[in-house]
């Protein structure tokens, strides 16, 4: 385990996936999602949907994929979120912006009330999506500007 929580291994397994086109997406750990995106920084914000902010995730290598981080008003309903794996994983083609990992992390965090003697739990939930990075892409329907040429 490094400094920020997660294990090197999983750094060099995500770099496999991002080089290895024919690799298969796989299940990350958030403090790892975090570590690429700077904590969600505003600097690596790239885009904003209806239903997610997309950061910029910079790997040791120099890779960068895009991260989805759904908006917490959206995450109770895990709908929307298994929708777009299973479309982005179905949709695997060389034009197609390609799916690299999923992270879905919920954590209990305790809060103090006043005037009263215990705790209460707040579920925190973070449900992230990570693709394949498309500079100047509009995303609206996953396709990559060499196909979009394709269509007349
Ligand atoms: N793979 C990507 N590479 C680079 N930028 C991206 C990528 N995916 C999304 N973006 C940026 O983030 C913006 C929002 O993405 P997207 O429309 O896919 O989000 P969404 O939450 O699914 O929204 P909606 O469901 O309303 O379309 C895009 O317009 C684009 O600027």
């Amino acid at each position: 385990m490094d400094g920020d929580g997660f294990e090197e291994a999983e750094l060099d397994a995500l770099e496999h996936v991002v080089r290895d086109t024919s690799a298969e997406p796989m299940k990350l750990s958030l403090p790892l999602v975090k570590h690429i995106t700077n904590d969600f920084s505003g600097e690596s914000l790239i885009g904003e949907g209806g239903f997610s902010k997309v950061y910029l995730g910079v790997l040791p290598s120099g890779s960068r994929i895009a991260v989805k981080r759904i908006l917490s008003s959206h995450t109770m309903d895990e709908r929307p979120f298994r929708r777009e794996i299973d479309t982005t994983r179905k949709a695997a083609h060389k034009n197609i912006v390609r799916l690299i990992g999923y992270c879905s992390h919920t954590e209990e965090t305790p809060i103090k009330c006043e005037g009263q003697r215990g705790y209460i739990y707040a579920e925190m939930r973070e449900r992230l999506i990570c693709i394949e990075y498309v500079p100047n892409g509009t995303l609206d329907t996953h396709i990559t500007d060499e196909s979009a040429m394709d269509v007349r």
